[in-house]
């Protein structure tokens, strides 16, 4: 759906994006993991024409882009910026409308459609009259994504959409996005430097650095297969729980445990194993070796099992 051909992007002396090359399918979300500095939002800004490549070639649907008026862009490309992006002096209703308007829908149309989407994202039509500045950032991100969402255009490009978000809300948001059935049919193209938020939402992720790409790929693969010690590095810090919850019992040859079926990921199966914090039942696995005050917990061997599947799982 969305092709980027050796794509390089220079402000002055700065090569903000560097002969950067991709593909979107229909239906996929891609997520543009980095750190802060490395092309991320410049690539997103170039799909849909707010900055003009200084090489290479951008597609949409097989047409170069710049062959597509950006009106005509804009309205196919759903767009949440960084920190919302919503208009202070406009209410949320006029915020939302902006689309319709241009699109020239009739007022009761833009309405409806409006209060639909607010309902879907758990607020009621009361916001409707409110202006951004009295809401709180966790409402005013749902109405940026609300706002993006009006005219159901086929892709949405989000800059770091949770970002301004303390980590409670951030997650809480985060899954209801997973959820959201609008999103479903969508091709979601996200910017993030968050690695946990990359790994849950994203189909394929494009690693980057430096205006350039260092893996892309699905998840599982810079997991298991990083391409360079960057990525390796990059991931280090978060790798253990990425592989708990990217990893199903069924692919290190479990049946299933308990309640978790064999679709489900070693992490669930750990978290209904463990004893909860606190517990007296637990000690954790240990060799035989090491004495232990408090009888091993009840479900020790099978915590063994699934760590013993998940370290063959990786040097398989
Ligand atoms: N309009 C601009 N003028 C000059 N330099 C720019 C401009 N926009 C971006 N840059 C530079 O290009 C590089 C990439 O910036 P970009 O915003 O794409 O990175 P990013 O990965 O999205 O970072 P962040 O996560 O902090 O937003 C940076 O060095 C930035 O300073």
């Amino acid at each position: 759906m969305i092709e980027v051909k050796q794509v390089s992007k220079n402000f002055g002396p700065v090569k903000a994006v560097d002969n950067v090359s991709f593909s979107v399918a229909a239906g996929e979300t891609l997520i543009l993991l980095g750190t802060s500095g490395c092309g991320k939002t410049t690539t997103l800004r170039m799909l849909n024409k707010l900055e003009e490549p200084s090489a290479g070639i951008i597609t949409f649907n097989n047409q170069p882009i710049s062959e597509i008026p950006p009106e005509q862009l804009r309205r196919r490309m759903g767009y949440v910026l960084q920190h919302t992006g919503l208009f202070p002096h406009y209410t949320v209703a006029e915020n939302m409308a902006i689309v319709p308007r241009l699109l020239k829908w009739e007022s009761r149309r833009i309405q409806d459609r409006a209060i639909e989407l607010l309902h879907k994202l758990h607020l009621s039509e009361e916001y409707l009259t409110l202006y951004p500045d009295q809401l709180s950032g966790g409402q005013q991100q749902r109405v940026g994504l609300a706002r993006a969402l009006m005219a159901d255009p086929p892709v949405l490009l989000l800059d770091e959409p949770f970002g301004a978000l303390d980590p409670i809300t951030r997650v809480h948001i985060r899954q209801e996005f997973l959820h959201l059935d609008e999103l479903k049919r969508k091709t979601v193209i996200m910017v993030t430097h968050d690695i946990t938020e990359a790994f849950e939402l994203g189909d394929r992720i494009c690693l980057m650095q430096q205006g350039r790409i260092e893996q892309m790929g699905l998840p599982k693969e810079l997991l298991f297969q990083p391409k360079s010690d960057f990525v390796r590095s990059f991931l280090k810090e978060q790798q253990l729980p990425l592989e708990l919850k990217n990893v199903t019992l069924a692919e290190i040859g479990i049946a299933g445990i308990q309640n978790v079926p064999a679709s489900g990921s070693v992490w669930d199966a750990l978290a209904l194993l463990l004893p909860p914090p606190n517990s007296s039942d637990f000690t954790p696995p240990t060799n035989e070796k090491t004495t232990n005050k408090n009888p091993p917990a009840a479900n020790a061997p099978e915590i063994n099992q699934l760590l013993k599947a998940l370290q063959n799982f990786r040097k398989s």
